[in-house]
C-alpha cells in the first residue's frame, strides 16, 4: 500500500489480548455454541479467537455471514446487504458473532437481530476494536481495543479492500 500508515496497536499487543479474550470466552461457550465471523473484515481476528478458544479446551462450530454497507467508501452506506448467508441453522443455539470494528453500530445491530430472527437462543458479540460513536452504544460482551476515530487499516480491516493482511491495527495518516 503506498497510503501512510500510524500504527495504532501492534501484532504482539493483539495476540496478548486474544489471549485474555479467549480465556474469558471459552468460561461462557457452551458445548452447542457457534462462532460466526462477519465477512470480510472478521476473518484474520475470527482465526485468531478460535485458535485461542481451541487453547482453552474449546472448539466449537464456526459459520460466517457476509454482511456489507461501507462498499470502498469510508461511511457507512447506511443500508445493510447481506452478501452470504450461514451455512447451517442456529435455532435454538447460543451464537457469538465476530467482528473488526464497531463504529456506528448498524452492522452489529442488523447482525444481532438477523441471528436472532433465525431462532438462535443467546447472541453474544465479540468485537476487536470500537470507535467513539459506539461507546455511546450498548456495550459488546467482549471487546479488544478502544480506538480514536481514524479510519483504521490492517489485521482485517481494509481501505477500498486492500491492507487487511497488515499484522498490526493501523490508522490511515490524513
Ligand atoms: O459499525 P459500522 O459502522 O456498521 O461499521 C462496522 C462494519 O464495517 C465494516 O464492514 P464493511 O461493510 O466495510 O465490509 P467488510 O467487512 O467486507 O470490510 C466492518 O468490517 C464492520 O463489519
Ligand atoms: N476501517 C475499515 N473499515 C471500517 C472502519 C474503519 O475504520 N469503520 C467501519 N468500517
Amino acid at each position: 500500500m503506498t497510503t501512510q500508515l500510524d500504527i495504532l496497536v501492534s501484532a504482539a499487543q493483539i495476540n496478548q489480548r486474544v489471549e485474555e479474550l479467549t480465556a474469558e470466552i471459552a468460561d461462557r461457550l457452551d458445548e452447542e455454541a457457534v462462532v460466526i465471523g462477519l465477512l470480510q473484515g472478521a476473518f484474520v481476528f475470527m482465526a485468531d479467537v478460535v485458535r485461542g478458544l481451541a487453547r482453552h479446551g474449546k472448539t466449537p462450530r464456526t459459520d460466517f455471514l457476509w454482511l456489507s454497507s461501507y462498499g470502498d467508501s469510508h461511511e457507512s452506506g447506511g443500508r445493510i446487504n447481506v452478501l452470504a448467508d450461514l451455512q447451517k441453522p442456529i435455532g435454538g443455539r447460543q451464537v457469538l458473532i465476530v467482528d473488526d470494528v464497531y463504529d456506528t453500530g448498524r452492522t452489529i445491530l442488523f447482525a444481532k437481530s438477523y441471528l436472532a430472527s433465525k431462532g438462535a437462543r443467546e447472541v453474544l458479540t465479540c468485537l476487536l476494536a470500537r470507535k467513539p460513536l459506539a461507546a455511546e452504544l450498548p456495550a459488546p460482551d467482549y471487546l479488544g481495543f478502544d480506538l480514536p476515530d481514524r479510519f483504521l487499516v490492517g489485521y482485517g480491516l481494509d481501505d477500498a479492500g486492500r491492507g487487511r493482511g497488515l499484522p498490526d491495527i493501523c490508522a490511515v495518516k490524513t
